[in-house]
């Protein structure tokens, strides 16, 4: 009998907690815990497989089940699906599928029979997979997409969302000489695409904190903010820590705020292993008093980041329409608190990771609305596209853009200057 796969049984369980217990891959950091690193990106990398593809995982097995077997089989039997769909060898699926079953204890053990010869079933026909319907975003918010971009955008972002996304790096200096020890494209925005495959804390520079991961879109609002060296510039929403990195790296004076003590203490960790510095707050933005205001505030307020399904599928099984609507006023509330700290003459930078316009392209009207007084500032930066601009001033960004060089993740940024 051979050993339990680990990363397959952690796989199962991350599926399960997504699809029944509706919580983020990232809310299940625990299941991972003891497991050998390539284990651990192994297990990741076959949930977020899974995920991408469960309507065909359950039409390829609907046929097969008379009723529903109990979740964490079914997630046993999605994962095991997927991989014989896509190339995986099938005996090896297949037992070791059989091997979780036997080894779930009193409750899954006598399924070991049906996982058998359902999967069996299921590797006989693995051409029907490639018939069956592409996966579509869940129809909440594929309807909501549809009213604000089009038929034929929304299923240019639907196929962005099932080809994932590449690994985008920040560079604190030297760009171009990170993109050739890397290997990676250097982008002509200024992020780095590295090639897919790569093991990130394995690769040169990661050790001694050159360079750390973010989207190509996300790394667009630090520098769309771009502060002159020794500016005082508050990141309001910090954690983890992306933007402060990068503004500490522009010679700004950055203060970074957080609600979340957990969330803060990872945006330390990265200034530690970036060696750069900021001053770390742990509050609540609506409550919090600082001494002066700002040269500049950054607000990534909290949202539905619909703009980042591409590399985290799981987040359409645990978030709905309902479930967002309270962020909307959340974001309307820290707008305007972010104003507040704004000095005169002092710039706004406002970003979701949202394709929601309630998150992005309404919040900026109503907030023009509500202070005529500011003045939306369009972005300068390298690399932009006019495709990019929205007529507002601001940057819209969607997962569809850059087809050719493997997208990017959704992003709304405004730059709003306030009055001297
Ligand atoms: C989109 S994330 C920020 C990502 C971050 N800017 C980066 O680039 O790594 C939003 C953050 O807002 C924080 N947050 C939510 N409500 C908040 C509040 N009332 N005050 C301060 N932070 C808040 C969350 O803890 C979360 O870390």
């Amino acid at each position: 009998m051979a050993g339990i796969d680990l990363a397959r049984r952690a796989a199962a369980a991350l599926i399960a907690g997504v699809t029944e217990a509706h919580e983020t891959l990232a809310e299940q950091a625990g299941v991972l815990e003891g497991l050998a690193p390539p284990d651990r990106a192994r297990a990741q990398r076959l949930a977020i497989a899974t995920l991408r593809a469960l309507p065909r995982a359950d039409a390829m097995l609907k046929p097969h089940l008379r009723k529903a077997p109990p979740a964490d089989l079914r997630a046993l039997l999605r994962l095991a699906t997927v991989e014989l769909c896509t190339g995986g060898e099938a005996h090896g699926v297949v037992s070791a599928a059989v091997e979780l079953t036997h080894a779930g204890g009193r409750r899954t053990e006598g399924y070991a029979g049906l996982v058998n010869a359902v999967l069996r079933k299921v590797a006989a026909e693995t051409d029907r997979w490639a018939r069956l319907p592409e996966p579509a975003l869940p129809g909440w918010l594929r309807g909501r997409l549809m009213s604000a971009w089009g038929k034929v955008a929304v299923q240019h972002m639907e196929t962005a969302q099932r080809a994932g996304a590449p690994v985008d790096l920040s560079v604190k200096a030297d760009a171009e000489g990170w993109a050739g020890r890397l290997g990676a494209t250097l982008l002509p925005t200024g992020s780095l695409r590295l090639a897919p495959g790569a093991q990130i804390s394995e690769l040169p520079g990661y050790a001694e904190g050159a360079w750390w991961v973010q989207d190509a879109a996300a790394a667009m609002a630090a520098k769309v903010l771009a502060p002159a060296p020794g500016a005082r510039v508050l990141d309001l929403c910090a954690a983890p820590g992306g933007k402060t990195l990068q503004l500490a790296a522009m010679g700004a004076e950055v203060t970074a705020l957080d609600i979340s003590p957990a969330r803060m203490e990872r945006v330390r960790e990265n200034l530690a292993r970036c060696g750069l510095t900021a001053e770390t707050v742990t509050a609540d933005a609506l409550e919090w008093q600082p001494a002066a205001p700002f040269d500049a505030v950054l607000l990534d307020a909290p949202c539905s980041a619909t703009g980042t399904i591409r590399r985290h599928p799981d987040l359409p099984f645990v978030k709905d329409a309902a479930g967002i609507k309270p962020l909307f006023a959340l974001q309307t509330a820290l707008l305007e608190r972010a104003l507040e700290l704004v000095a005169p003459g002092g710039v706004l930078v406002f970003c979701t990771c949202s394709l929601l316009p309630e998150e992005g392209e309404a919040q900026l009207a109503g907030l023009c609305e509500r202070h005529p007084e500011l003045s939306v500032e369009a972005p300068d930066l390298p690399g932009i596209e006019p495709a990019w601009r929205a007529d507002s001033g601001a940057l819209r960004l969607r997962p569809d853009f850059w087809p050719e060089r493997g997208g990017m993740d959704g992003f709304f940024i405004a730059r709003l200057r306030r009055p001297a």
